[in-house]
């Protein structure tokens, strides 16, 4: 590094290059370090030039207090009365893609009860309050745990899928997204780090798993990518992508791919370590 990093934008040219060039995140941070970028300042440039979230830098691994899920096993899980079979395994993080969990006229409930009730998505600010957030364009809402037989059912399945207590789980999240819209790389757990961590998981603990349920296949992108793991899983009406996650787990970073033709729909469920309600 040299005088030629002395400026902003040459210094992220200069990160972009050397991560090309095969070097990992501590490797740059420490060479900024030596050429005298104060630590905390180095990690949040690096994190905005190579789009990661700032946590994904600087966190331990922590296994939960709680309950830990367990993954759903291939073939086939009878979840629910409903025969979904397991189609693909990943180990890092644990991924199971699912097919058919969700039936097309379940898939298609969900987006009509949601579609007068949605609203600009939000993220959870790091005290603890929610915000709007240019890293996530979707709209969307949220069920109340068991509001109607239907979300009582899916609530039900998707904690047995994850064999976990159906109180573990937060209220069923419908997302919707247009071309363009995404939702940048992030992580589902929470940083304990961060000073609304106590707020954030005073009820139900840590999230441990999450389920995102494709309602709909869109016309073009919207998978749901890892790019740690180097995985993208297709949206397709009725699939879904299981996966857990400890704290501080940077294999589990994922991102909701940009829409590039028509719209997406999916069902959030995160799961917590211990009952959220
Ligand atoms: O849209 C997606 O595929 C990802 C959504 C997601 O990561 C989430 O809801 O936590
Ligand atoms: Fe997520």
């Amino acid at each position: 590094m040299g005088k030629q990093t002395s400026n902003t934008n040459s210094l992220r040219e200069w990160i972009l290059t050397t991560a090309r060039d095969g070097h990992d995140i501590d490797m740059i941070l420490l060479m900024m370090e030596r050429a005298g970028y104060e630590s905390r300042q180095a990690r949040k440039i690096v994190a905005k030039t190579l789009n990661r979230p700032a946590v994904a830098l600087d966190v331990e691994v922590k296994p939960p207090a709680g309950k830990l899920p367990r993954h759903p096993e291939p073939p086939m899980q009878i979840v629910g009365g409903q025969r979904t079979e397991v189609s693909v395994c990943i180990d890092t993080p644990p991924i199971r893609v699912m097919e058919h969990l969700l039936q097309d006229d379940e898939c298609e409930q969900l987006i009509e009860l949601a579609r007068p009730r949605l609203d600009r998505s939000l993220t959870v600010r790091q005290d603890g309050g929610n915000q709007v957030d240019e890293a996530r364009t979707s709209r969307g809402m949220f069920f109340n745990p068991g509001e109607s037989p239907l979300i009582e059912r899916i609530d039900a399945r998707m904690a047995e899928l994850a064999g976990l207590p159906t109180s573990h789980g937060e209220g069923l999240q419908v997302l919707h997204y247009l071309p363009g819209q995404q939702y940048e790389p992030h992580f589902d757990w929470f940083d304990s780090s961060k000073d609304g961590f106590k707020l954030v998981t005073l009820k139900g603990g840590q999230r441990v798993a999450t389920i995102i349920m494709y309602l709909n296949t869109p016309a073009g992108g919207g998978g749901t990518h890892f790019p740690n793991a180097g995985v993208t899983v297709t949206a397709r009406r009725g699939s879904a992508l299981y996966f857990a996650y400890q704290h501080g787990d940077q294999a589990s970073l994922h991102a909701g791919l940009p829409v590039t033709e028509g719209e997406k729909w999916i069902a959030t469920k995160w799961l917590r370590e211990r009952p959220f309600k």
